[in-house]
């Protein structure tokens, strides 16, 4: 009788050495009205709660005085961005900006200077040509103005896409390598999808943004400096006439963003149910289930809450728009007053009165856009942090690099009592599994569904790291080893392969990280093995057909040609370890007895290990070893001929399918 290697826990472990039977679970009958989602039976909530809440805090408590405190920061945050993306022409966007500043500031006090000359003592036509080159001046110093800012622009339209390709590409980057099991944890999809959808949109627009509040910032400071020149106290009345219209654009900036939320938490919905109504994949199920309806009644049902948070924020914004402007048209009215009773008191000449008036509106102007620009600066940066805020988080989750380079080939691979447990989950995956498989040999894993044949599959590819006990490749531990290098010295079939919308050819070689490079010998031979090279000879471009419809001249294959695909694909990698997880499950039975006589008799290589997942016994009946799974434990191992005459698990499911066959 052969027996698992060390997988048997005490608690589990009857008289026999194999673990008990397992609790089976009890369901329920089902309600009769059929919830769409998680808690109250609307999904939106949930994905909400899981989407948006790391923003509630920061967007809901911003006061002006967060905001002009966050300002400067940001304002230094993206320029290092755009620092690094185009230096000349940050350079440029910066000195351009200054100047052109410099360029109102000279403006206005111009144009105070030839109000002084018209309100000054003589005769108007005399002090109309006395006001003459003050006039050119104000001309020079705005065409000055305006060349500069069609500088600032330019310079700008250099710098902004290289922001946001530098931050794609590294996005992207980041996310591609991340660890296995982060990808599987929803909340980082979740901060991944709020990253690229938000963050990367609004990376493009934040530096036009900056440059405009600089913009603001400056023209502000200009103004205030000749307000000051003319009297000190009127610089507090410009504050106390714009100041409410601050105010309230932060509040809608709030308001916006608490609806923001729940409309994006909808439109994610929405997106689910559009993506079903137009997906080819989906197409043939929903018109056999005639599902259409339901879906499009679903659709409809989500696009009119949409609708509703749409005007219920355009109508709190106008409200509190209308707020801000009144308290800002009282507080206009006050500086008014003010300066008349300047005025009348003599604190100020008549010439020097009109030259206030026109700078407080200039004044007005750009701290209104200051405003308005900041809070849009506000919001967008919460975005733009959260993306870099990510990005840093991936750079921390990225696979080791330092370790040993794992070997071209390997003579034993070691499982100790490994367990793993999927992130978020209670119930191991995996537990107590120990096994040794030697170079050269084809090993089976069967058992029931989620017994845990993939993830130890997985564990063995380097996919994901054991949480207890040890992997190793020729007694060196695989968590010393660079991650990458050991990925590349495992080549892994799965029974749902990507469908990579390449030429055929492209589809074998991506298993050596090229897209570029072929050997030819190599790839006819891994197609030969898998019977893939029937489905390619068949193709009218053969190795250089596209295989996507979405491409013009593109071709469909079946899934079962495209699981020879596949098979090839692993054949092409030619690596010590090949894992094959039910890579069979959707071809013809000629074509799967060819996969597995190529896998089992005609191997590429004599020191590969092959590890076979498969539900179809006949196909494992050659293996050297077959494992049976079963609740994460290994219950069974040995030959076919040893399991049978075992009489366990896998002798009934053997007989159970041969009798099948039989009948
Ligand atoms: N990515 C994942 N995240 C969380 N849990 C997972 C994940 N993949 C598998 N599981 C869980 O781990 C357990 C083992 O799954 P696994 O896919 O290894 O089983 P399996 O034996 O290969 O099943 P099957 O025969 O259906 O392919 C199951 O309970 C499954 O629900």
């Amino acid at each position: 009788m052969s027996t698992p290697e060390g997988n048997a826990s005490p608690s589990t472990t009857g008289h026999t050495g194999l673990p008990g039977p397992r609790r089976e679970e009890t369901l329920t009958l089902p309600p009769t009205t059929v919830p769409t989602g998680p808690g109250d039976g609307d999904i939106t909530d949930g994905l909400e709660e899981a989407y948006w809440s790391v923003y509630d805090g920061a967007a809901a408590k911003s006061t002006v005085g967060e905001v002009l405190v966050r300002l400067p920061r940001i304002v230094r945050q993206i320029g290092r961005l755009a620092w690094q993306a185009d230096r000349p022409a940050t350079a440029a966007v910066v000195v351009l900006q200054l100047a052109s500043a410099a360029m109102s500031a000279f403006g206005l006090v111009a144009s105070v200077a030839v109000l002084h000359e018209l309100f000054g003592q003589g005769p108007t036509p005399d002090k109309v040509r006395n006001a003459v080159p003050q006039i050119l001046l104000v001309v020079g110093f705005l065409s000055a103005r305006a060349l500069l800012e069609a500088g600032v622009a330019i310079a700008q339209a250099r710098v902004t896409p290289k922001i946001r390709t530098a931050l794609e590409c590294d996005f992207l980057r980041l996310t591609a390598h991340v660890r296995l099991e982060v990808v599987d944890n929803a909340d980082w999809h979740d901060d991944a999808y709020r990253a690229s959808d938000r963050g990367l949109f609004y990376a493009r627009q934040i530096v036009g943004q900056v440059v405009s509040l600089a913009s603001a910032l400056l023209g502000l400071i200009g103004t205030a400096g000749v307000l000051a020149s003319l009297h000190p106290a009127l610089l507090p009345l410009l504050l106390l006439s714009v100041l409410p219209v601050g105010a309230a654009a932060v509040r809608t900036a709030r308001a916006r963003f608490h609806s923001f939320k729940r409309w994006n938490a909808l439109q994610r919905r929405v997106r689910v149910f559009s993506w079903l109504l137009l997906e080819r994949d989906a197409a043939a199920e929903l018109r056999s289930d005639t599902a259409q309806n339901a879906i499009l009644d679903e659709h409809r049902r989500l696009t009119d809450r949409i609708a509703e948070e749409d005007t219920h924020l355009g109508v709190s914004s106008a409200v509190l728009t209308l707020g801000g402007r009144a308290l800002g048209g009282v507080g206009t009215g006050v500086t008014y007053v003010a300066l008349g009773a300047m005025l009348i008191a003599g604190w100020l000449p008549l010439a020097a009165g009109a030259g206030a008036v026109l700078a407080i509106q200039t004044g007005q102007t750009a701290l209104t856009r200051f405003v308005d620009v900041a809070h849009l600066v506000y919001e967008h940066a919460m975005w733009v942090d959260d993306l870099l805020q990510f990005q840093e988080r991936c750079r921390g989750l990225q696979p080791r690099r330092c370790g040993v380079p794992t070997p071209t080939a390997v003579t034993t691979l070691t499982l100790d009592n490994v367990g793993f447990t999927y992130p978020g989950k209670e119930t191991p995956a995996l537990r107590g599994v120990s096994m040794t498989l030697r170079g050269g040999q084809t090993v089976a894993f069967v058992g029931v569904n989620g017994s845990g044949k993939s993830t130890c599959s997985r564990l063995i590819a380097g996919l994901y790291e054991a949480g207890e006990g040890t992997v190793r490749w020729d007694g060196v531990d695989v968590r010393d080893m660079d991650a990458e290098s050991l990925q590349s010295r495992v080549a892994t079939v799965l029974q749902d392969p990507v469908h990579f919308p390449f030429s055929a050819l492209a589809n074998l070689t991506i298993s050596r990280g090229t897209l570029t490079e072929a050997d030819p010998q190599r790839a006819w031979e891994a197609a030969v093995a898998s019977g893939a090279d029937r489905v390619i000879a068949g193709l009218p471009d053969t190795w250089e057909a596209v295989l996507s419809k979405r491409f013009r001249g593109g071709q469909e294959l079946s899934a079962g040609q495209w699981a020879k695909i596949a098979v090839a694909r692993g054949l092409y990698k030619n690596a010590p370890v090949l894992l094959l997880d039910e890579p069979t499950a959707s071809m013809d039975p000629k074509a799967e007895h060819d996969v597995y006589q190529a896998v089992l008799r005609g191997k590429r290589r004599e020191d590969q290990i092959t590890v076979l997942i498969s539900h179809r016994l006949a196909s494992v009946v050659e293996c050297d070893q077959i494992y049976v799974f079963d609740g994460g434990r290994i219950t069974e191992a040995g030959s076919h001929r040893s399991l049978m005459e075992l009489g366990g698990a896998y002798a009934e499911m053997f007989t159970l399918q041969a009798a099948a066959y039989r009948s």
